[in-house]
């Protein structure tokens, strides 16, 4: 089945929610944990308990793991496995991109079946241009995996590179958003792109025919009704909200996770 009719399948069962798994030493701290590898793990096996059994797609940022080298990359493997094993969709947030003969070897890490980080997806950078990524849009391709690049970043930084005009196209942000589509028009759903529910996006999403991945809501300010104004007129049944700190602030309790889960996810529904 392919990245898009599994994501399909996920968000009809599941709801259109994003989950995070960011294990801030804040939050740690905040949940009662100590700020190394083992509140690192408690955390973790608390997200994978209270969030991926109910939300469609989990999010764990890389970054928050591999702050505590190989002994994080070990946490988040097991967390990878988890959700995956409670039937979530699991994202990996790596941010990877590079020259293609290293980007292979980011594909490997992430989308190749024998390594133990792989995941359904991970996010790419597509800022050395969208062909860098051709290795991993390939692999994605040829085992039902997705690629989801960033095009406008929720950060307020982000807009002077990826607003820039480009002549005939539109903005820099929009050429992303069109090259995904070229590869999801022979393959719908591969290519997923990032856009921010933190500001106006000014791209046209009509032709992209894969998930919108919108981060920023709660912690960052964003809210569901900012999000049905900004994707006005967007294919939503593509929209992918995502929200990290707001749900996880609600733990350690399990019980606790999955509410705010469930409110999170029905808040955006309502607002659709
Ligand atoms: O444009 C982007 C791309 C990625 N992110 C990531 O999403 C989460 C947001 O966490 P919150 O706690 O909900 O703010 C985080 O992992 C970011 O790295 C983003 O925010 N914006």
């Amino acid at each position: 089945m392919s990245f898009g009719a599994r994501y399909t399948e996920a968000v009809a069962a599941r709801g259109r929610l994003c989950a995070g798994i960011d294990p801030h030493a804040a939050l740690l701290t905040e949940w009662g944990l100590p700020v190394s590898v083992d509140g690192l793990r408690a955390f973790a096996q608390a997200c994978v308990a209270g969030v991926a059994p109910i939300a469609a797609v989990v999010k764990p940022q890389v970054a928050f793991f591999e702050q505590f080298g190989s002994a994080g990359f070990a946490v988040l493997e097991e967390t990878i496995a988890g959700c995956r094993d409670v039937g979530a969709l699991v994202l990996a947030d790596a941010k990877r991109g590079d020259i293609g003969s290293t980007m292979a070897a980011y594909t490997t890490a992430w989308l190749d079946d024998a390594s133990p980080l792989c995941s359904d997806a991970v996010t790419v950078s597509p800022y050395l241009g969208f062909g860098s990524l051709s290795p991993a849009v390939t692999a994605a391709q040829a085992t039902d995996r997705g690629v989801f690049a960033l095009a406008r970043t929720s950060n307020p930084d982000g807009g002077a590179l990826q607003t820039a005009a480009v002549a005939d196209h539109g903005t820099v942000a929009q050429t992303i958003v069109d090259a995904g589509a070229a590869v999801n028009a022979q393959s719908p759903g591969t290519v997923g792109v990032v856009v921010g529910a933190t500001r106006e996006h000014g791209l046209d999403l009509s032709g992209l025919g894969g998930p919108i991945l919108s981060p920023g809501l709660g912690a960052q300010g964003a809210t569901p009704a900012d999000l049905a104004r900004i994707f006005d007129g967007a294919d939503v049944s593509w929209l992918l909200p995502a929200a990290s700190r707001s749900i996880l602030r609600a733990g350690p309790d399990v019980a606790a996770l999955r509410a705010a889960v469930e409110a999170t996810r029905d808040e955006i529904e309502a607002a659709l």
